[in-house]
């Protein structure tokens, strides 16, 4: 009997989730795509077993936060991780072949690593590689990578069946490639009418097609007519409260708090909302595949055929010149080719479900056990000038439900859903003797608030608690009298007080004064001491001045390498993925040596925490 085939996924964003959805509607499978998750509601451990009949799986899977799994991949990899799958004997897939997707990003440092880790613990499980990884890399595009294997696993499905010629399954490049050249498109497609008001009825070059798809989106983008909010905004923060009859965030893993999850999230309400600055600067737009899927619903030829030459190779400048760089989302789409008409049915196929959004906590559970404060950026921006307002989803929707708060300091009406991700590295270290250099730009400075408030609280909690114990206040079981030890407690105070906490250093980055966020905060933490520096950098504060933080670590090199290879100071990077942390982690290379940045990446001493936009 030929082996049962599956098609598994691990997602965050979607992207995992709709190759491995197109892959296993092409190849028409009666098993049905799952999440990896899911892996036990399948036959896949009874097949790939010992007794089984043998089974094929293909798994597209990508990484997420820093080289973590998707959440709905996480339980599977851990099973296969088991140290026991691994033994001798004990093998739960000695039947298994298999072949992995790893989608990722070279901008982070850990590079497909959920794909990678899947892909060799299945091996240790006693599977084989029907064929080696394959990487695809969100930096340079998804695109080349996914459609070989794509190709790849229907020629090794359809060759080795014995029924190859009859029951080929159909080809997978329907649903994830561009259709195969067509001269109609690729010699010459005519523009539509309603995408460009000079349109006659004329053949155009291939060349034309950019120029005018960007005149005809420029007219009609500017008249697209927005929902206008009130004028920006920037950055908020927010605070929302965790408390319920037995609920408490503070808690970890034995708590109730840890069950809430993306599917369950809990309902805070929210307690307080400011603006933190003025500024903003995100892109949103859509991907190939969601015009490969979208250009089949067009009943008119040729507007069809243009948006699979903009899904096509062949359309790639046109694509980044037209969709990306004007930020096109589904309703430009609907308006600017107005025979395409997607049924429900392919929109949700193609638009997967809003995934949820992670924020990193910027107040200290020491200081408030049942609430949360977060920052946020505010998408509001306007891709190309004079093409109209974008406005971000979730950051659009939290603005909106706090805008009477923020304004009017009236309660916010409704409730947001939020779940805990808890991050194994991005943490304090447990004492506060070691030094700390925070290093986090823009919006990636948020959780160091919180940890240099956690940490002058848990000095004063551990200084007291010290001091109690010191002056004789308890001592297992009795009390000793004043005048019975020869120092005051007011001594053994100040002498524990006196105990060396590490210092931090936060290095900060923005614009100029007007986008310094938390500014108020961080010079007062300045003034009190907790921080030990302050190093603020401005980009744009002086004409053809561009000060990065990178620059300020420079200024502060000897000081660096003081902290981090004499006094083992932690070293924490937080922001943007794409340029921030390249550059930053290069110039730690430069200061600290290449080796030692390695060695203490290695020993979890220098941990990013960093996200693209
Ligand atoms: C917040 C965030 C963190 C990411 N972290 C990593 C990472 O550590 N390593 C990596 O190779 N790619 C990383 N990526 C890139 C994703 O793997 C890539 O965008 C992929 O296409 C997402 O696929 P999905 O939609 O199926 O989750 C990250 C992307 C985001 C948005």
């Amino acid at each position: 009997m030929a082996p049962s085939v599956y098609v598994m996924y691990g997602s965050a964003t979607g992207n995992s989730q709709h190759i491995a959805t197109s892959l296993h509607a092409s190849l028409q499978l009666s098993t049905p795509c799952m999440e990896l998750n899911k892996w036990k509601d399948t036959k896949l451990v009874a097949d790939a077993g010992e007794d089984g009949e043998g089974a094929k799986l293909f798994v597209v899977c990508s990484t997420t936060g820093n080289g973590d799994s998707p959440e709905n991949a996480g339980r599977f990899i851990r099973f296969v991780k088991r140290k026991k799958n691994h033994e001798d004997g004990v093998k739960p897939f000695p039947k298994l072949q298999y072949a992995v997707l790893a989608l990722g990003d070279t901008n982070y440092s850990e590079f497909c690593a959920s794909g990678r880790l899947i892909d060799k613990h299945l091996s240790s499980c006693g599977g084989s590689r029907l064929m080696p990884i394959a990487k695809a890399d969100e930096a340079v595009g998804l695109e080349e990578v996914v459609e070989a294997w794509v190709k790849e696993v229907t020629t090794s499905l359809t060759c080795s069946s014995a029924s190859c010629e009859e029951d080929s399954p159909a080809s997978p490049d329907k649903a994830l490639s561009p259709p195969p050249h067509d001269p109609t498109v690729c010699d010459g497609i005519r523009i539509v009418k309603t995408v460009n008001p000079n349109y006659t009825d004329r053949v155009v070059s291939e060349d034309e097609i950019g120029s005018l798809v960007m005149t005809a989106s420029t007219n009609s983008l500017s008249s697209l007519n927005l929902p206008q909010p009130p004028p920006s905004s920037g950055l908020a923060l927010l605070s929302t409260s965790m408390k319920s009859a037995n609920d408490s965030w503070t808690h970890t893993s034995s708590d109730s708090a840890t069950n809430y999850t993306a599917n369950k999230p809990f309902p805070s309400k929210i307690t307080k909302a400011r603006y933190l600055s003025g500024q903003l600067d995100i892109t949103r737009a859509l991907k190939k595949r969601h015009l490969v899927g979208i250009a089949d619903s067009a009943t008119n030829t040729e507007e069809r055929n243009c948006l699979r030459f903009l899904a096509g190779k062949k359309g790639s400048s046109t694509f980044d010149s037209f969709i990306s760089k004007h930020s096109v989302n589904l309703f430009d789409i609907l308006r600017l080719f107005p025979s395409v008409k997607p049924s429900l049915t392919l929109l949700l196929s193609l638009f997967t479900a809003v995934p949820p959004r992670y924020y990193s906590v910027t107040s200290s559970p020491l200081y408030h056990p049942h609430r949360i404060k977060f920052a946020f950026t505010v998408v509001d921006y306007e891709a190309v000038e004079g093409s109209g307002r974008r406005l971000g989803l979730a950051t659009g929707m939290m603005e909106a439900n706090v805008l009477g708060m923020l304004v009017g300091g009236e309660a916010a009406t409704t409730t947001l859903e939020i779940f805990p991700k808890h991050s194994k590295e991005f943490r304090l270290p447990a004492s506060s003797r070691f030094p700390l250099v925070l290093i986090g730009p823009g919006t990636g400075v948020a959780p160091f608030v919180g940890f240099v408030e956690h940490r002058k609280l848990h000095r004063q909690a551990s200084v007291e608690t010290t001091a109690e114990s010191c002056a004789g206040m308890w001592r297992g079981g009795f009390e000793l009298e004043s005048g019975d030890i020869g120092v005051g407690r007011g001594d053994t105070t100040d002498f524990c007080s006196s105990e060396k906490a590490g210092p931090i250093h936060l290095f900060f980055g923005c614009r100029d004064e007007n986008d310094w966020i938390y500014r108020a905060e961080m010079e007062e933490m300045k003034v009190q001491g907790e921080l030990t520096g302050l190093h603020v950098a401005f980009s744009r504060k002086e004409e053809g001045k561009k000060v990065y933080v990178q620059h300020k670590m420079k200024e502060n090199s000897d000081q660096l390498v003081d902290l981090v290879l004499k006094q083992d100071a932690y070293v924490f990077i937080c922001g943007d993925g794409t340029n921030m942390a390249k550059d930053v982690m290069a110039c730690l290379g430069d200061i600290l040596g290449e080796e030692n940045v390695e060695s203490l990446k290695d020993k979890k001493k220098i941990v990013l925490d960093i996200w693209s936009g």
